[in-house]
């Protein structure tokens, strides 16, 4: 199989690059042989933005077979500790929308997008695989880290979801428009509170991402027939 890793920084995969250095064989720039599968590695930036772009033309040029998305990622419960890798299997967004009065309105509220349009489901971006032993979660994605209790009080209210990050749902309508089958693994850094970063722990976080990826990868390899049935 073709499989294309893609994160927003390098830090976030730098364990799975070094794993694929020592383990897999290098055989062109950021891409490596691994379990018998072709590994391309894209660390594509932080935002939307900068993973439609990067993400878009790598499915376009290598056409993988599958697309991960590894990352870090906020959390909304205080009871998922911190380190914990999930398998985000919907997406919303959080901050596309206009302010009116005291309300925030998202652009199917204003009536601007339609529910139902493909690749969207409702109004949200489902993951049709589910086949990973890791915890299933709701995801929103937004261009401002969460740091303030009303925003906090919005999304939850609004959409009622589990983990933040800045990519995911730009990586599920890519991968859904292009038809490539996709997984997204979010380890939790920190919770989705009044910001304060001494209370991030991204080693952890980040530790625990890489050596799922690596499962994950190879539980992949040895389901390969059975997974896209
Ligand atoms: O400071 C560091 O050492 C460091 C090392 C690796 C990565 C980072 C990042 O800041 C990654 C940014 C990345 O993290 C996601 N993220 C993490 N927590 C949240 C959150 O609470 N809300 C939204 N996004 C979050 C996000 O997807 C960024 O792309 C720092």
């Amino acid at each position: 199989m073709k499989i294309l890793v893609t994160a927003a920084t390098a830090a976030e995969i730098g364990p799975f690059i070094a794993y694929l250095e020592e383990h897999g064989q290098q055989i062109a720039q950021h891409t490596y042989t691994l379990f018998k599968n072709e590994i391309h590695v894209l660390p594509a930036g932080i935002g939307m933005m900068h993973t439609a772009y990067h993400v878009g033309k790598a499915l376009l040029t290598v056409r993988p077979d599958l697309a991960i998305q590894a990352g870090i990622a906020g959390c909304f419960h205080h009871d998922w500790p911190l380190g914990e890798v999930v398998l985000i299997h919907e997406e919303v967004l959080g901050d596309l929308g206009v302010e009116e009065k005291d309300a925030y309105k998202d652009l199917f509220d204003t009536g601007l997008w339609k529910e139902n349009t493909p690749p969207f489901q409702g109004r949200s971006l489902f993951n049709p695989i589910d086949r990973t032993t890791l915890r299933r979660a709701k995801s929103v994605t937004i261009n401002t880290v969460t740091g303030t209790q009303p925003t906090i009080d919005k999304l939850a209210g609004k959409y009622a979801p589990d983990i933040e990050s800045m990519e995911g749902a730009a990586f599920h309508y890519i991968c859904l428009s292009e038809g490539v089958p996709f997984l997204q693994l979010r380890s939790i850094s920190n919770y989705v509170e009044i910001r304060d970063k001494s209370k991030w722990n991204i080693p952890l976080a980040i530790k625990n991402l890489n050596q799922a990826l690596i499962h994950t990868l190879k539980e992949l390899t040895d389901q390969k027939d059975e997974l896209w049935s």
